[in-house]
């Protein structure tokens, strides 16, 4: 059948999709930002709708951004297709990714998966892929976590939502020192100065290598984020997870290199965990 729409199709603007052609069907989950359903475009692309609750976005801002990112295209992100911008709640329109966040899958499936480290491996592996295309592009995440990577058929998985951290409008997300700000993914350059940056990436991919080898336990347990803190610029780093090859531990340790400079790009990351994994598998 027809290949899934690039973007939003020949509509006015290509990155502006036409309500007409949604059709919401059950809802996937909710949150902070309001609701996502699955749904169709022209009755027959699967696609996820994030109606976005008003006030917690600075609309406007991401509208002019979504031209941008419904041009980073790869295997390994999840397809922004375009937004519903000329009605108010916005409608932003990816994907739909059939088994939902990894995080989910990997604490729903922690029985098979931490027997099968090929496998953990391999979803590391393309998770970075998609985070090497960004770097290339000189486009920065800002919240890299299993909860915002989601899995397809066959152990497909994407990173989702890249960017999308710059128009969060609730500052408890956005300031280091808010509630809500995802601290146990974040180096000591961006607890300290907010500098977010690729190397930055690297650090937040190192926990979620982590979090993989972990079939999706929480960093740091039940730790306070302050005392969180108070670790990471000490130097404190996560333990080795029970099921993960030292070699492999090893990669995770060096996303955590103090300084941004000292950690590496995703491209070197890439080969590193290929070599490893043509040598384990
Ligand atoms: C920041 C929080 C946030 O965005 N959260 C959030 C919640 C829900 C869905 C999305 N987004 C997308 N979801 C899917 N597929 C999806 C499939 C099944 C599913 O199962 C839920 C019940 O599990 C038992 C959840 C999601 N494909 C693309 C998305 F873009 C994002």
């Amino acid at each position: 059948d027809r290949p899934a729409p690039a973007t939003a199709g020949l509509s006015h603007d290509k990155w502006e999709i036409d309500h007409d052609d949604l059709m919401l069907l059950e809802e996937l989950g909710s949150g902070q930002f309001g609701v996502v359903r699955r749904g169709k475009w022209r009755g027959s692309i699967d696609v996820a709708v994030k109606m976005m609750k008003e006030g917690t976005m600075s609309e406007d801002d991401f509208i002019e951004e979504a031209k941008v990112m419904t041009k980073l295209q790869h295997t390994n992100l999840v397809q922004l297709y375009g937004v519903c911008s000329k009605n108010r709640p916005i409608f932003i329109v990816t994907e739909y990714m059939r088994y939902g966040s990894l995080l989910n899958h990997l604490r729903r499936h922690e029985q098979s998966l931490s027997s099968n480290q090929g496998l953990l491996l391999d979803m590391c592996i393309q998770v970075c892929k998609g985070m090497a295309y960004l770097e290339r592009h000189n486009y920065i995440h800002r919240d890299l976590a299993a909860r915002n990577c989601l899995v397809g058929t066959d152990n497909i998985v994407k990173v989702a939502d890249f960017g999308l951290a710059r128009y969060v409008l609730d500052d408890q997300y956005t300031s280091s020192g808010g509630s809500k700000f995802p601290i146990k993914w974040a180096p000591p350059e961006v607890l300290n100065y907010t500098r977010f940056s690729s190397k930055s990436d690297i650090w937040a991919y190192g926990v979620l290598m982590w979090e993989v080898f972990s079939c999706g336990k929480m960093p740091y347990g039940r730790l306070k984020n302050a005392e969180v803190v108070e670790r990471v610029q000490k130097g404190l780093i996560l333990e080795k997870p029970k099921a993960c090859y030292k070699e492999v531990y090893d990669v995770m340790r060096k996303c955590w290199a103090h300084l941004p400079e000292n950690r590496p790009s995703f491209k070197v990351l890439k080969e590193t965990l290929v070599g490893i994994s043509q040598r384990i598998v």
